[in-house]
């Protein structure tokens, strides 16, 4: 061990701030979030579809299992690990599994979708445990400073090496974008192929849904690059919350006001419509011009399009945007991203609440999320980033927080 590994080595093991409630949130986690997405499918397609309903609609043993949902499932992942490791453009993938795909009965996926988010939940435990036992012969510098406490339960939950790799696939980059996020766009599409086999064709609400949760993962997957830079790949390791979140949460929970539709017809007017798309173009704009300002800044901050944008120094090197998107909240993406959040759940109508849970999960999260970039941020840029956030008041939501 060279004397860098030592010192790197003593510094993950004092790094002692734990995230996410420390050991205890991250031994009931791992129950209580699996439960949560099985609870939440079942709630999906029970007549009431009401969160509090007493006794709440349980699955029976028959409902969890179905020998064809390992199948897929695992069909699934195999197929993008390879597609990711073609040398082949992650659009001309997607357009190849398309054709795979074409005339796929995907309706049926209503049926499987407890089965298969059980396998998923069963997959991101086995695939978690590895992860967790690799990161033993991992060098020092492979580790993520928050994933080494000591704690075997909580670094297992955030995850003890940062970017593990199997030769040159990197098992992180690759879950975050490809198997879960599609998924969660096939998933939609055989919620409404299921209401077209039901009601004979789609209804408005389902159009808009699947719409703009298609336009989310086409932009991601475009924008693949500007991962690079978020949060969950350059600082927290690749343990059992985001293998979970990427394998099981994003394809099975993002999906439910889809689900929810299939059971829950909803009317909707083309004046309330042509509102909620408003809303949603609104929403992407500001999500999609601010993370491209920043990611374009921190590429080239000579670019004619950032130049002149105003900055402060930091003792690091790196500046910061005060102005432009940056300088109207301290995260505009965010805010982007949460009026898109809004605009997914209002097709769905008022009737329910189970449609709103995306928009009420979605932004405590990104609440937790700021709050611990900003954290990270003031231990990385110190005194620039006080003055930052006196030019920049408000962080999510100008004048309010
Ligand atoms: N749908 C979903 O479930 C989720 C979506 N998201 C979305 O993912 C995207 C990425 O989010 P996330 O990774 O949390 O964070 P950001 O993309 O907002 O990145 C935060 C980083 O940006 C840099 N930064 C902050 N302020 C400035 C500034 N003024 N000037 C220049 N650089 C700055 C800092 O890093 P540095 O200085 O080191 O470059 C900071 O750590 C967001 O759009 C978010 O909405 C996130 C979580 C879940
Ligand atoms: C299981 C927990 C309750 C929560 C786990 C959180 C994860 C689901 C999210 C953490 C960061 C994410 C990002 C995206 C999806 C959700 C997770 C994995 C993202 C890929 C969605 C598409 C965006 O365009 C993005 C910017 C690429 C997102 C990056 C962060």
């Amino acid at each position: 061990m060279t004397p860098n590994d030592q010192a790197l080595k003593h510094k993950l093991s004092h790094d002692t701030h734990r995230e996410f409630g420390g050991t205890l949130g991250a031994v009931s986690m791992p129950i209580f979030l699996p439960l949560t997405v099985l609870f939440l499918i079942c709630v999906s397609r029970s007549p009431e579809a009401s969160l509090f309903q007493w006794p709440p609609p349980l699955p029976s043993s028959d409902q969890l299992w179905d020998p064809l949902a390992p199948v897929l499932f695992l069909g699934w992942f195999a197929l993008h690990a390879i597609i990711y490791l073609m040398p082949l453009g992650t659009v001309c993938g997607v357009f190849l599994m398309l054709l795979l795909g074409l005339g796929a009965p995907l309706g049926y996926l209503f049926e499987l979708l407890l089965p298969l988010a059980v396998c998923a939940i069963v997959v991101s435990f086995l695939f978690s445990i590895y992860l967790y036992i690799r990161s033993f012969w991992a060098p020092s510098h492979a580790l993520a400073l928050g994933g080494n406490t000591g704690n075997p339960f909580y670094d297992f939950f955030i995850g003890r090496e940062l970017n593990p790799r199997i030769g040159n696939f990197d098992l992180k980059y690759f879950c975050e974008l490809r198997p879960g996020l599609i998924g969660w766009v096939v998933i939609n599409l055989g919620m409404l192929m299921k209401e077209v086999e039901l009601r004979g064709s789609p209804s408005l609400a389902m159009i808009l849904v699947n719409s703009f949760q298609l336009l989310y993962v086409a932009d991601a997957l475009w924008n693949e690059a500007a991962v690079l830079t978020t949060m969950d790949i350059v600082h927290d390791g690749f343990g059992f919350m985001l293998v979970f979140g990427d394998l099981a949460w994003v394809p099975f929970t993002y999906s439910l006001q889809a689900a929810f539709l299939v059971v829950h017809p909803q009317a909707l007017s083309l004046l309330k419509a042509a509102a909620i798309i408003a809303l949603n173009g609104v929403g992407y704009y500001i999500f999609r011009k601010s993370n491209s300002q920043k990611n374009q800044f921190r590429r080239d901050p000579t670019h004619p399009t950032v130049a002149r944008l105003e900055t402060i120094a930091t003792a690091t090197g790196k500046r910061l945007l005060v102005s432009g998107w940056w300088g109207l909240v301290r995260h505009p993406n965010y805010l982007g991203d949460l009026l898109m959040a809004l605009a997914w759940s209002l097709p769905c109508g008022f009737s329910h609440l189970l449609p709103h849970f995306y928009i009420v999960y979605f932004t405590s999260l990104l609440i937790h999320r700021e709050a611990r970039d900003e954290r990270q941020c003031r231990a990385k840029y110190g005194l620039a980033w006080d003055t930052y956030c006196r030019r920049v008041p408000y962080r999510i939501f100008p004048y309010i927080y």
